[in-house]
Parts: structure tokens; C-alpha cells; sequence
């Protein structure tokens, strides 16, 4: 485990989960740092998690790695804030969608490595999908390091940089979808006349169940899918609808939408 002391630069939902899933795999909180812009919510931090909670300049100082986890609109005054008290011998690790690490390396000290990470929230339950890019001036060591510090939050995949609006389009802002489609599927059953508890249980180990065959079984989701529909049968029934109504048009069109704004935040940031 690396001697750094990692400090969590915006601690709201993202910041926590990372926050939380280091003190999960055994790293030390003597060496972990978060800061807050609102003081109760520093100190609903240091409560729970018996970090301390420091200010953005204190923590740019003290730790070697920092984890932006602010939104990306708000990056640039937190540089603004930390970009004199940063040495190039700093990590900086964005966890921000959207924007370049060339946005970071503009207002760090020449030489800053920065290294772009795409995780999402299913971190909370140890399942992350996180994607790690070196940025401008990471080296291996650093992408390696990335690579420690997400690992507890579940899963990691090394892409290039040019792929991670992709990424937060698919696996980024992917449980929303899935969420989503779960909402909707327990409509489904109460129009269907089941209690909605029921209807709850029923789609939530459904998806757990589907989703556990996905990624166990090897398959593709076609032939998994082939495996459900019977000749003439229920599934068929309702697969026709899906398709009537253009799912799977909707679905490239929505993640094509996430990815445009995922640049277009880019374009927007100052
Ligand atoms: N939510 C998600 O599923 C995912 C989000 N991301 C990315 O993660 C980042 C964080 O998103 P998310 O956690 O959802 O957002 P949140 O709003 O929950 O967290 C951002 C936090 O940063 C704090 N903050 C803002 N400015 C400062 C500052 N100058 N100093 C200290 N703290 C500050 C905010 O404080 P305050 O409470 O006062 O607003 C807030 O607590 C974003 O860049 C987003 O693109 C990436 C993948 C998935
Ligand atoms: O919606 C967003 O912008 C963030 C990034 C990926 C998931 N949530």
C-alpha cells in the first residue's frame, strides 16, 4: 500500500464513496484528509468517519494524492484555491466528467500529473465500474496508483483519455438507466395488480439475478436473452412492444445525449 496521504478535495457523493471505500479496505483515516465547503457538512465527515477535515489549501499541502471530487462547474475555483499550494510531485486525480486533464494541468504548476477516473455509485456496495486514464504528465506509477486506491470500490478498467466521455455516458451515469428501468418494471406489476412490495422484490432479484448471469456465465446478452423466449410465448409478446416503441433506438440516442454533454461541459468549464 502506497505511504501517501490522500486527500478528498469536495467530499459530497462521490467524494464519500471514495472516502468510504479506502477506510473499508484497511487504509489508515490518519492518512486520509476530506474537505467540505459547508462546515456542518465537515463536520458530519470528521463524525463519521474520524478523518479530519481540513481546508482545500491545508490539504493541498499535507497529502500526495488529491482527489477532486467536486462538480466539474465548480473545478476550476477549487484549482483557483489550490493551484499555488500544489507541487508537481502531486497526484491530482479527477474524478470530474466532462472535463480534459489538460483543464487541471492549465492551472497546476507545470509538470502536475493528473490522472482522469470515471467510477460510479454502485461503489457503496463495493461493485464500482471505475475507468482510470492517464492524463498529461501520469506516468505508469501513477496510473498504478489510481489503480490502488479504486480497487477496493470494485471493479477497474485502463482506457485511454479520449475514451472517457464514453465511459461516464455507459458505465458513469449506467445505473441511473438501470434504475430507471426498474422504476418503470414495478409500475409495470402494480398495473398488473401485484402489491407494489411485491412487484419491488420480484424486479430487484430479477435484475440482481440477470445481472450476476451477465457477468458469471461469460455469455452474451443475446443468447441469454433467446434463453427466456419461448416460441410463441410470454416474452416474445412483450419483446415486440419493446421494440415497437424503439428501446433500443432510445438507448443509443440517450447515451450518444450523455456523451454530447459530457463534452459540451467540457466547453462550458472555466
Ligand atoms: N454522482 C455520480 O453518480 C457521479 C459523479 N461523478 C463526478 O463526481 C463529481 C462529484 O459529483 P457528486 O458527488 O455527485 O456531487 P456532489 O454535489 O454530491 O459533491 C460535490 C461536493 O463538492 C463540494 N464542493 C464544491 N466546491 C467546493 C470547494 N471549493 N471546496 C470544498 N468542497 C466543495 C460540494 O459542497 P456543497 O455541499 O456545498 O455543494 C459537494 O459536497 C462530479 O464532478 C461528477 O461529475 C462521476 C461519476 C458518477
Ligand atoms: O450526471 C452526471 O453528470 C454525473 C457524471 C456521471 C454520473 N453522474
Amino acid at each position: 500500500m502506497t505511504k501517501h496521504t490522500v486527500a478528498v478535495l469536495g467530499t459530497g457523493k462521490m467524494g464519500e464513496l471514495v472516502l468510504s471505500g479506502l477506510l473499508r479496505s484497511g487504509w489508515p483515516a490518519d492518512r486520509l484528509l476530506a474537505t467540505a465547503r459547508r462546515p456542518a457538512r465537515g463536520a458530519e465527515l470528521a463524525e463519521k468517519y474520524g478523518v479530519a477535515v481540513v481546508g482545500n489549501a491545508e490539504a493541498a499541502e499535507r497529502a500526495g494524492i488529491l482527489a477532486v471530487g467536486v462538480k466539474p462547474q465548480d473545478a476550476g475555483t477549487l484549482l483557483g484555491e489550490i493551484g499555488p499550494r500544489v507541487t508537481a510531485d502531486r497526484l491530482v486525480v479527477s474524478l470530474c466528467a466532462g472535463l480534459p486533464t489538460t483543464f487541471f494541468a492549465a492551472r497546476l504548476p507545470e509538470g502536475t500529473p493528473v490522472v482522469r477516473v470515471m467510477t460510479n455509485t454502485p461503489a457503496l456496495v463495493g461493485q464500482a465500474m471505475s475507468a482510470i486514464s492517464a492524463g498529461v504528465h501520469a506516468t505508469a506509477e501513477h496510473v498504478a496508483l489510481a489503480e490502488e486506491l479504486f480497487r477496493p470500490l470494485g471493479s477497474t478498467v485502463v482506457l485511454p483519455e479520449y475514451q472517457q466521455d464514453a465511459v461516464t455516458a455507459l458505465s458513469g451515469s449506467g445505473p441511473a438507466y438501470f434504475y430507471l428501468l426498474a422504476e418503470a418494471m414495478i409500475d409495470a406489476g402494480v398495473l398488473l395488480g401485484l402489491p407494489r412490495q411485491v412487484a419491488h422484490a420480484l424486479i430487484v432479484q430479477t435484475a440482481a439475478g440477470s445481472a450476476a448471469m451477465l457477468r458469471d456465465s461469460g455469455e452474451h446478452p443475446v443468447k441469454l436473452r433467446e434463453a427466456v423466449t419461448s416460441p410463441a410465448g410470454t416474452t416474445i409478446a412483450a419483446i415486440r412492444e419493446l421494440e415497437n416503441h424503439g428501446v433500443r433506438a432510445a438507448l443509443l440516442d440517450a447515451l450518444e445525449a450523455a456523451r454530447d454533454r459530457a463534452r459540451e461541459i467540457a466547453n462550458q468549464a472555466i
